[in-house]
């Protein structure tokens, strides 16, 4: 850790990344390395990036003590500076040079798709925690923990400089394996640049994450998403993505092996199971059928448990501590199961079409049930497709429908729940207030019934106008009810 600028300058020449870089600076060795001027502290390299950047963030940095600074262009400030092509591949290679090259000391998964990728990451982690206890960090949507320290993450996927830092924590708690989420976004702004993963998995691509800053186009946004299998030596891909063939051409000269209920493929579902308690199902590997129980639901995540099985195959781990490490998982804020009085309580994440898809498909497997009240807003300033297409899938398979608010931004929640409701002749209430219209769907629902509430998972905060507004989440709100109504 910690070596001279000499090196890192000589690095960047190698990338093909450096402008040029001040006189005198090779012997220079930075005590910090940040992009956040409020973090900056005597001795630390500062590195200028992002779509918001203003150089008085520069300049704070340097009266609070940066030694040099890292940028596309000179902003005139008496710092020494090195000046690169492109900020964001730069910020990476520095990154990951200042913190010693953490992630190769450690064997990392990384997993990207639309849809499952925080539930898989936990998966193979409750897998190799069965495996090897407390040796598996995960860098998920839901937590960063590095061994010994969690953390509420605020990104899939981390800025470099925190990505880094977060490996080098990982590797000083002694740990050997990293299970983390890749996403678009992160492939988009060189996130994960230079880091190499012996495993990808790809769980599935749909149209999403389209307009605002995320992506321009579909074709970006799948482009980005396949662009990660370049990084892996092998890759798991679900045989029934989207876009396949486009996502088998980036595989080229990688190990690919396919996950699937067709027989052709290397990782074979079959005899799947649903209950209200979990799945049973069997997957073929190498000419064997394994057996395994879980207590998660619905077919996409026996989909998900088989990508992550796929993936302990790879890494050794005999079928035994898989089986136990998936027999009793438990991920918060997904598919997560209630009862009260015979009426099925689930509260779930999905907020966009793949996702509320498979969950309706999920409980009308797993529970049959009488009538489903699906509770559910649309989140202010993201994709607008999602609107449309929750409000069609709500038309479909729900009876009852309550909208209301799901991190509404700078947007006024009636609004977003017109949108949705033009889509929607089925009785269809508009509850701004969220804790209310989940009180409204138990109120109304009877035993037999299903209330989905979806979108917010196990979220304690509403982002509202550029703040996080505590909430209690969905399922205390449930346990409110359940109390005020027994
Ligand atoms: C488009 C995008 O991904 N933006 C992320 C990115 O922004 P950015 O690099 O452009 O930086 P910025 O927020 O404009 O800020 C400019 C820079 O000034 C610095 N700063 C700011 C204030 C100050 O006082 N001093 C200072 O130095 C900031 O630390 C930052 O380095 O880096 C920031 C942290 O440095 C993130 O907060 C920000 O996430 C935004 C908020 C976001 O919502 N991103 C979403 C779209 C995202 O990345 N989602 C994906 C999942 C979706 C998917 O599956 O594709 C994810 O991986 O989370
Ligand atoms: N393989 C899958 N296919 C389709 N839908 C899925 C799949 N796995 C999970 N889901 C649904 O998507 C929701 C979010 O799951 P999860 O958090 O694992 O995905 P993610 O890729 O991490 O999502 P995000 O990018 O929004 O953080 C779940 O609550 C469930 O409704």
């Amino acid at each position: 850790m910690k070596g001279t600028i000499g090196e890192l300058t000589a690095l960047l020449e190698e990338e093909g990344l450096l402008l040029m870089a001040s006189d005198g600076i090779g012997s220079l060795a930075p005590a910090s390395f940040t992009t956040n001027s409020r973090e900056a502290s005597e001795g630390a390299f500062f590195v200028c990036k992002g779509y918001t950047f203003k150089k008085e963030y520069l300049e704070m940095a340097a009266e609070k003590g940066a030694m040099l600074y890292m940028a596309e262009m000179d902003f005139g400030v008496e710092l020494p500076h090195i000046l690169v092509t492109d900020i964001r591949k730069a910020a990476s290679v520095a990154a990951r040079w200042f913190y010693g090259y953490p992630g190769e000391k450690m064997y990392v998964t990384g997993i990207t798709g639309t849809k499952g990728k925080t539930t898989t990451a936990y998966i193979l982690k409750s897998i190799l925690d069965a495996a090897r206890p407390g040796k598996t960090a995960i860098f998920s949507t839901m937590e960063i923990n590095t061994g010994r320290e969690s953390r509420i993450s605020h990104l899939t996927t981390p800025e470099p400089a925190e990505l880094q830092s977060y490996f080098r924590e990982a590797v000083d708690n002694g740990c050997d394996h990293v299970v983390m989420e890749v996403s678009s976004q992160a492939m988009k702004l060189s996130r994960v640049y230079g880091e190499r993963f012996p495993i990808g998995i790809f769980l599935n691509v749909d149209e999403d994450h389209i307009g605002g800053k995320e992506h321009a186009t579909l074709e970006e946004y799948v482009g980005c998403k396949i662009s990660f299998l370049a990084q892996c030596d092998t890759v798991i891909v679900n045989r029934e993505t989207r876009f396949f063939e486009q996502v088998m051409a980036g595989c080229a000269g990688k190990k690919v092996l396919l996950y699937g209920h067709d027989e052709t493929c290397d990782g074979v579902i079959r005899s799947i199971e649903p209950s209200a308690s979990g799945s049973r199902f069997e997957v073929g590997w190498q000419g064997k059928w394994y057996a395994f129980e879980t207590s998660l639901v619905g077919r996409f995540n026996v989909e998900n448990l088989t990508a992550a099985i796929l993936a302990a195959f790879v890494m050794g781990i005999d079928p035994g501590t898989i089986q136990e490490g998936i027999r009793y998982i438990h991920i918060p804020g997904r598919m997560m199961l209630m009862e009260h009085r015979g009426i099925h309580i689930v509260v779930d994440y999905a907020h966009n079409y793949l996702s509320f898809l498979n969950v309706y498909k999920a409980v009308l497997e797993t529970f049959a049930p009488k009538h489903v009240h699906s509770v559910f807003g649309s989140a202010g300033e993201r994709s607008a497709v999602r609107r449309r297409d929750m409000g069609e899938l709500a038309e479909k398979y729900a009876d009852y429908v309550y909208l209301t608010a799901d991190d509404p931004g700078y947007e006024n929640v009636v609004d977003i729940c017109k949108e949705i409701k033009c889509h929607i002749t089925k009785p269809c209430r508009i509850i701004p207030d969220r804790e209310e219209a989940i009180g409204a769907a138990l109120d109304a629902a009877k035993p037999g019934d299903v209330v989905i509430l979806a979108g917010k998972g196990a979220e304690v905060t509403q982002r509202i106008r550029g703040e996080f507004v505590p909430y209690i989440s969905d399922a205390k709100a449930v346990q409110r009810w359940i109390k005020e109504n027994s």
